[in-house]
Order: structure tokens, then sequence, then C-alpha cells
């Protein structure tokens, strides 16, 4: 199946910038991660684009913050039909720079959409109080108001979903935003972009520059220097994130960070077995393992291992690797030769020190794509803590299992990492589920369910992993900020 597209123009080879598509005299290539074949030559922006981006968004801004929360939200229903209208299109341009199946990015259309959707409602539910006041004549009440200029730099993993889950709450609460995807899938971000435009947003309200990755923090840096971008919404690994926590402090700008995670995935004695090896196939699996709340650990009640164990490597065998131009593809490579090697030495520190390999192990290399960065699913047995794959999110289609003994033991080990992003545990004791739910540190918790992701629900981390909410009632709040409105001597002359 070749991945082409019905409206070719939503291949766009240009950064967006002011309502206008800009080439630049730097570019660099984006490439299928199963081929290796270059899909477009896109701008490598800089500092001058970078300061252009913030000049016009603060333009936008100034006028679109007056715009009442009705027309906000119309202005994001248009875009969120234009999503549906080319939906295809934009699932063909995810699996062809990212690679996840064509089944996956599909997937993630409608879930990226869903934040457009939920953001197109909540723009008319910022409500403010009425504060009962303690003296005649005086009036107190609160008003919610857009931060002003916001700078969104997304990760490669979810090319639309991250990107959509930031500009919608920001454009619902009357913001604009200055945008930076990731340097390896630019171009579903820049389709986005085009739909946004035909929409009919004005000028500046949104603007997506490219960079490479060498040069992502020279743009970034012109960002957290300007005092005009008031906030930073971030997704991507804890290193950058604290690099930007760090930057943004001489502005103080309000951040949202959704960074690593290292999520635990813990199994009971009395858990139905064949549900907890569902929710680990959906799991883990997804996108070949490259999501943040990818179960990173998996914890299994000694009285149940060997059964689970085989159970799911019955499964992972299963798994059917190719590109994304094989309609039966489940697996598909992993972004880039770095996450290839990064999973190569996870497993072999982990066999060095003492794992055993149940399934997979090693490169997959592929008939259909050969050079294609993939790896075969994988099962490792005889985990320990000590192991790089229990203290690095892995990122990779890759499952470490570890038995354990009580239900005490199991906290300990699921906590003992400084991230806090998500966490699976899979038993039919409801008191102990709600004991395990309470105890885990983690800012979402799934209990015999291994799907999370939903934009009604707050999506986020503590610790290591972030603060801040994406999606949810909560959401709109990382985009605005509360005013306290107190008018007195209101006092009238009884006459
Ligand atoms: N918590 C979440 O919701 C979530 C979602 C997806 C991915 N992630 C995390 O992201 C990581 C994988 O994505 P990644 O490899 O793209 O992460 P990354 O941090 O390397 O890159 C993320 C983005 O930051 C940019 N960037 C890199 N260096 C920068 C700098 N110095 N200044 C400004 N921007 C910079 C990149 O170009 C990219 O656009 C994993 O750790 C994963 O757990 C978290
Ligand atoms: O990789 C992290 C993403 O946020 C996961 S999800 O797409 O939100 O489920």
């Amino acid at each position: 199946m070749t991945l082409t597209l019905s409206r070719p123009d939503l291949l766009r080879h240009e950064s967006f910038l002011n309502n206008e598509w800009v080439r630049s005299g730097r570019t660099f290539a984006v490439t299928n991660p199963a081929t290796g074949e270059v899909l477009a030559d896109v701008p490598d922006c800089g500092e001058e684009e970078a300061r252009a981006a913030v000049d016009c968004a603060q333009r936008a801004y100034q006028a679109w913050r007056r715009v009442v929360a009705r027309d906000r939200a119309a202005l994001l229903r248009r875009w969120h039909q234009r999503i549906l209208d080319n939906q295809e299109d934009l699932a063909r341009l995810i699996s062809l720079e990212q690679g996840k199946p064509l089944a996956e990015s599909r997937g993630e259309v409608a879930y990226g959409a869903s934040y457009v959707e939920w953001f197109a409602e909540e723009a008319k539910r910022a409500y403010g109080d009425v504060i009962p006041q303690q003296h005649n004549g005086r009036r107190l009440l609160t008003v919610r108001e857009p931060v002003g200029v916001v700078a969104a730099i997304t990760p490669w993993n979810f090319p639309m979903a991250m990107i959509a889950r930031k500009i919608a709450p920001a454009i619902a609460a009357g913001c604009a935003v200055v945008a930076k995807p990731a340097e390896d899938t630019p171009l579903t971000s820049l389709a986005l972009v085009k739909l946004l435009q035909e929409a009919g947003a004005p000028a500046g309200l949104v603007n997506m520059l490219t960079t490479s990755r060498a040069r992502a923090s020279v743009l970034a840096d012109v960002w957290l220097a300007d005092s005009r971008v008031r906030k930073i919404s971030f997704t991507g690994s804890t290193a950058v994130g604290k690099h930007l926590a760090r930057e943004s402090a001489p502005t103080l700008k309000k951040l949202s960070l959704e960074l690593g995670g290292n999520a635990p995935f813990i199994v009971f004695d009395d858990a139905d077995l064949h549900a907890a090896v569902d929710g680990l196939m959906v799991a883990k699996f997804r996108n070949a393992g490259q999501t943040c709340i990818c179960p990173n650990r998996v914890y299994v009640q000694r009285g149940i291992h060997d059964a689970f164990v085989a159970a799911l490597s019955e499964r992972v065998r299963q798994l059917k690797v190719g590109p994304a131009s094989n309609a039966a593809s489940q697996i598909g490579p992993l972004i880039n030769l770095r996450a290839l090697e990064k999973v190569q030495e996870h497993v072999a520190d982990a066999v060095l020190q003492g794992a055993s390999i149940a399934v997979g192990g090693k490169v997959f290399e592929s008939q259909e794509a050969p050079g294609g960065h993939f790896y075969a699913p994988t099962v490792l047995t005889g985990v320990t803590a000590a192991m790089r794959m229990s203290c690095e999110e892995t990122f990779g289609p890759v499952v470490p299992v570890t038995a354990f003994d009580g239900e005490q033991e199991a906290v300990a080990l699921a906590n003992d990492t400084p991230y806090g992003l998500a966490a699976y545990v899979y038993t039919r004791d409801i008191g102990r589920a709600w004991e395990l739910g309470e105890a885990i540190e983690a800012g979402m918790v799934a209990v015999n369910d291994g799907v999370l992701s939903t934009e009604i629900a707050p999506f986020g981390g503590i610790k290591e992993s972030g603060y801040g909410r994406e999606g949810s009632r909560y959401g709109l709040e990382e985009y605005m900020h509360i005013k306290y409105l107190c008018h007195g001597n209101l006092d009238r002359p009884r006459g």
C-alpha cells in the first residue's frame, strides 16, 4: 500500500508565520523511519523567525483576547470539522513521518481531534465568581483571563495529538501560539495549521516554526528570554523540561510540563490473568512502546508469574512487525537509529546482569523495509531494579518482568523512581485497588484497564514527570489566570 495523500497540498515544505507559508535559507530533511525515504525538506528556522513569530503572536493575542468565547469556540469547531474531513490524509502523514501502523495513526487523529472538540466546548465555560461582600457598598468578583502568548514545544511520538492538545486550549482561552514540532515529525503539525488557516484563524494566532534538533534550542532560547511569551507548554523528555523550567525563570512564565515516565504495571495473584495480558499488550505495544505512559516495569506476583509470562509470551510472538505500508503491521519502527540503539543497550545490560529472554531480544530485520529501525517485540524475565531498563524509559517494544511477593513490596517497587506519570494495577480485590491507587506516586493510575488516555480526564504527572494537566475540565486553566476585581464606595446616597 502506498501512503499517498488525496490532498497533496497538505504536505507542506514551509513554516507557518503570520498566516503565510515561509521558506528559510536553511532546511533539513524529514524522513520515513521505516524506509529512510526523504519525505520533505522543511525550514530550519532560527532567531529571526523566532522573534517575528512572537511579534505577530502578540499582535494577534491583543485582538483575540477580546473575541467572545462563543466565537473562539466557533473557530475550534470549524477546525475540528476540517480535521475530520481530512483525517485519512493526516493519518497517512503520521504513519509516513513517525512510522506507526496506519490503524494507530487513524486512532491518533481521532484522539487529537477529540481535544479540539472538547475545548470548543470548554471555551464557553471559563467561569468566574461573585464573592459575597463583607461591607456594604463593595462588590468583589473574579474573572478568568488568557495568559497571553504561549510557546508550545512537542515531541515526535504523537505528531498530531500532542500539538492539538496544546493549541486547542490556548485558542479556547484567548491566547495566541508560537509552536515548534519535533524535528522528526513536523509534517503533521504543518498540515494541522494548514487546516486551521482554512478554518479562518486570524493572522498570527498560531505560528508553526520547524527546526532541526541542533537549532531547537536557538528558537526556544529566543522564546524563553522574551517577556511577551507568558507560558510554555512542553511535552517531551524530563531533561529538556528541566532546562525550560530553569531558563524561563528570569521572565517567570507559566509552565505546563508533560515529561518522561517509568510506569509500573502490577499484576496480583487474584487478577484476571487474560485481562491483565490484554491490558499489557495494549498499553505496552502501542506505538511500538514509544509512549510516555507505556508500562516500563512489569511486576507480577509470584503465584501467577509463570502462567502470566507464558500467556504473555504467546501473544507477543504473534505480533506482526513491519512498515505502515503493510496494513497488517502491528509494530512499526522506532523513530530513529538513536532510539533503536537505546533499546539494544537496555536489553544487553539486562541480560548481562542476569535477565532471561523469553521472546525476541534482537533487532528485527524487515524484508519489507530493509534498513528500517525495527526491534523484535521482546519479553524479559528476572529483571531487577539495578538494570538500566528499570531506571530509564526504554521507549521500545520490550516487556521487563519482575516477580514480587507482598503488596507493600509492590508499592515500594512501583514508587522506587523519580518519575510519576502513569501506573497500572490488576487485581479483583477492590480494597487493594483503592489502597494501591492511593499509595502509588503517579499522576494517573489505571485499575484493571490498559487504556488511560482520553480528552475528558486530566492527563499529567508528578515528581519528575512534570506538572500541569492537559484535557479535562482542568486543561483550560493552564492557559488562563484569575483576576480579582474589587469595586468600593458603591453606596448611593438614599434620597
Ligand atoms: N508526559 C507526556 O505527556 C509525554 C508525551 C509524549 C512524550 N513524552 C516524553 O518525551 C520524550 C520523547 O520525546 P522526545 O524524544 O521528542 O523528547 P525531547 O525532549 O528530546 O524533544 C521534545 C521536543 O523538545 C525539543 N527540544 C529538544 N531540545 C530542546 C531544547 N534544548 N530547548 C527547547 N526545545 C528542545 C525537540 O526538538 C522536540 O520538539 C520521552 O521522555 C517521553 O516520555 C512525554
Ligand atoms: O506519550 C505520551 C502521550 O501523552 C500518550 S497519549 O497519547 O496521551 O496516550
